[in-house]
């Protein structure tokens, strides 16, 4: 198959690259100087899915005549990138890998309404290193869905294509699968704040109170928004309930655990690298967008609130905290 990808930062060079390794002709849109290097080196990939290193064409822009593209930039800038590929997608089946809830809208809204793009909730981690290349912290499932009915025919293909290359399957009721998603990110805004692991985060007793909070207000954002949280990877359907409905502790074992699912290596997640590569975060689209929604609801969501605002902070300061400074926030 003609497969494109769009950003080959962390996991677009991931999935390129596993893509190209199962014998896939893979075209990768990227910056120019990013999109130079790999056409000169090719992509370089380490870590939980094995080493590979493999030419690919790469360029600013994707060609046509592909027979499916995934959009793999940050949430920020998805519309942009796909606007500018959007005259070579007319014909190809759009994939949008963004975490939060807005991927596969942007990417319709981006591409004239068309209805053959799907969303990927993305399961494995993993860390840029350089331009071209990537290592795989932790493996872990891509789910491919769109909408809140049965996973379409079309969904489907689109998983089997990618099942040659990685682990990944269709997912029935994208929209609770998508925030069952957005639920596991709330891993992400600890260590952008502290400047730890995921699974440092796991282990600070302080800390993982705070992010158990935060996955109790966002369950209970869901509820209102009457989404039905599916299980998703790690996070189970009995998962769910207890962060939502369960005395706190078993909150905060779920917690605890979400932050091991993703295995010994250390997992920075996407938001900490953004800060540590200058760029912006997706937090808007994260604890953020669980913030705007509890307001809009009348609820109220310190803890996203706060979480939000400090991740921002960080960004803007490059400052971080001290795991003592972000429960005090929190609680104040
Ligand atoms: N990292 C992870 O483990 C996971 C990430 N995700 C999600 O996947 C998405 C991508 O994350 P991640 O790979 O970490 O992010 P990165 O920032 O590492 O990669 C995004 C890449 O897209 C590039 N880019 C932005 N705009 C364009 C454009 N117009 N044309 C070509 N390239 C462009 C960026 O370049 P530049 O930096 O120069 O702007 C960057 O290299 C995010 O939504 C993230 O939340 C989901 C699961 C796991
Ligand atoms: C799955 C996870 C948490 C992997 O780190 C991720 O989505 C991210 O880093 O944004």
């Amino acid at each position: 198959m003609r497969i494109g990808v769009i950003g080959a930062g962390a996991v677009g060079t991931t999935v390129a690259a596993l893509l190209a390794a199962a014998g896939h002709e893979v075209h990768v849109a990227a910056r120019r100087a990013t999109a130079e290097t790999i056409a000169a080196d090719g992509l370089h990939l380490d870590g939980a899915f094995g080493r590979h290193a493999v030419a690919v064409a790469a360029d600013e822009r994707l060609p046509p005549g592909l027979d499916l593209a995934l959009c793999a930039t940050q949430a920020h800038d998805a519309a942009a990138a796909l606007a500018a590929n959007a005259d070579a997608l007319v014909a190809t089946s759009v994939v949008a890998l963004q975490n939060g809830l807005g991927g596969v809208d942007t990417a319709a809204r981006v591409l004239g309404g068309r209805r053959d793009v799907h969303g990927a909730l993305v399961l494995f981690a993993a860390t840029g290193t350089a331009a071209g290349r990537a290592v795989a912290t932790a493996r872990g499932p891509v789910f491919v869905g769109a909408g809140s009915g049965w996973a379409s025919p079309a969904s489907r293909r689109v998983a089997t294509i990618l099942a040659s290359a990685l682990p990944a399957r269709a997912v029935d009721r994208f929209t609770g699968a998508q925030w069952a998603k957005l639920l596991v990110n709330h891993v992400n805004a600890l260590p952008a704040i502290t400047g730890s692991s995921v699974q440092a985060v796991s282990r600070d007793p302080g800390l993982v109170r705070v992010l158990a909070r935060s996955l109790r207000e966002a369950v209970l954002v869901a509820e209102r928004q009457r989404v039905r949280i599916t299980g998703l990877g790690p996070l189970r359907q009995v998962d769910v309930h207890a962060l939502g409905h369960r005395p706190f502790d078993d909150a905060v074992d779920v917690a605890r655990r979400l932050g091991h699912a993703f295995g010994p290596v250390p997992n920075p997640a996407s938001t900490l690298q953004a800060i540590r590569r200058g760029r912006r975060t997706e937090i808007d689209e994260l604890n953020g967008r669980v913030a705007t929604l509890a307001a809009h609801h009348g609820i109220d969501a310190p803890v996203e609130r706060t979480l939000t605002r400090l991740v921002h902070e960080v960004e803007r300061s490059g400052r971080f905290l001290a795991p003592g400074a972000v429960v005090a926030a929190v609680s104040a």
